[in-house]
């Protein structure tokens, strides 16, 4: 049974470069949730307009089905901000199986970050929003957070390290800390 984890965070945090090289480094199937936004969804963060709950639903639908086809494991970049947007995932998958990595940086990391991508559709004004939807992992919730203010290849070994931890801990009990902020 492989990994199934979420690689989760706000606009630029790196889900899907970080995400990526996970899946690669896991050898196990990878998707990026950005391809299954619908043409409206994207077209309003282009406008530079958050999207709201009712926009995400449906969205967050089609990421739980990818999950749900993906029992032996795979890598979904996702930013999966909310708990209740996480609660909707984990409803598409058998058991405790789905982990969360938290892709974590400060907000000047990330405004930096989010500038170095000319033409993405993802205005950089609309970090703020991003952040302040933002729902850390909470009690409870299989997954810990990474620092990505280290280099990409670093922050997949992180990942590597906290899901092995993860994996040696019983379902539901919080992860021992490894190499990022447990949650
Ligand atoms: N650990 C890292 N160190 C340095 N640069 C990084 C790191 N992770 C990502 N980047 C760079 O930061 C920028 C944003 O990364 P990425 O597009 O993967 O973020 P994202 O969370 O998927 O963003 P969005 O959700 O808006 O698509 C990219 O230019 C990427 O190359
Ligand atoms: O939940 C959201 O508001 C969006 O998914 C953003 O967090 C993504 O980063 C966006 O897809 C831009 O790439």
């Amino acid at each position: 049974m492989g990994e199934l984890v979420v690689v989760m965070g706000v606009s630029g945090s790196g889900k899907s470069t970080v995400g990526a090289a996970l899946a690669q480094r896991l050898r196990v199937p990878y998707a990026d949730a950005d391809d299954l936004h619908s043409p409206g969804n994207v077209a309003k963060m282009a406008a530079g307009e958050p999207l709201d709950d009712d926009d995400r639903y449906p969205w967050l639908e089609e990421v739980g089905h990818w999950l749900g086809d993906h029992p032996d494991g795979g890598v979904m970049s996702c930013s999966a901000l909310k708990r209740r947007y996480r609660d909707q995932l984990r409803r598409h998958v058998p058991g405790d199986q789905l982990g969360f990595v938290h892709l974590e940086a400060s907000p000047e990391v990330i405004r930096r970050r989010q500038a170095s991508r000319p033409g993405h559709f993802m205005p950089g004004s609309l970090l703020d929003s991003q952040l302040s939807t933002l729902e850390p992992l909470g009690p409870g919730e299989r997954g810990f957070a990474v620092d990505v203010a280290q280099g990409v290849d670093a922050c997949v070994e992180a990942c590597v390290r906290g899901l092995a931890a993860l994996a040696d801990t019983p379902s539901g009990a919080p992860a021992s800390d490894h190499g990022g902020e447990n949650r």
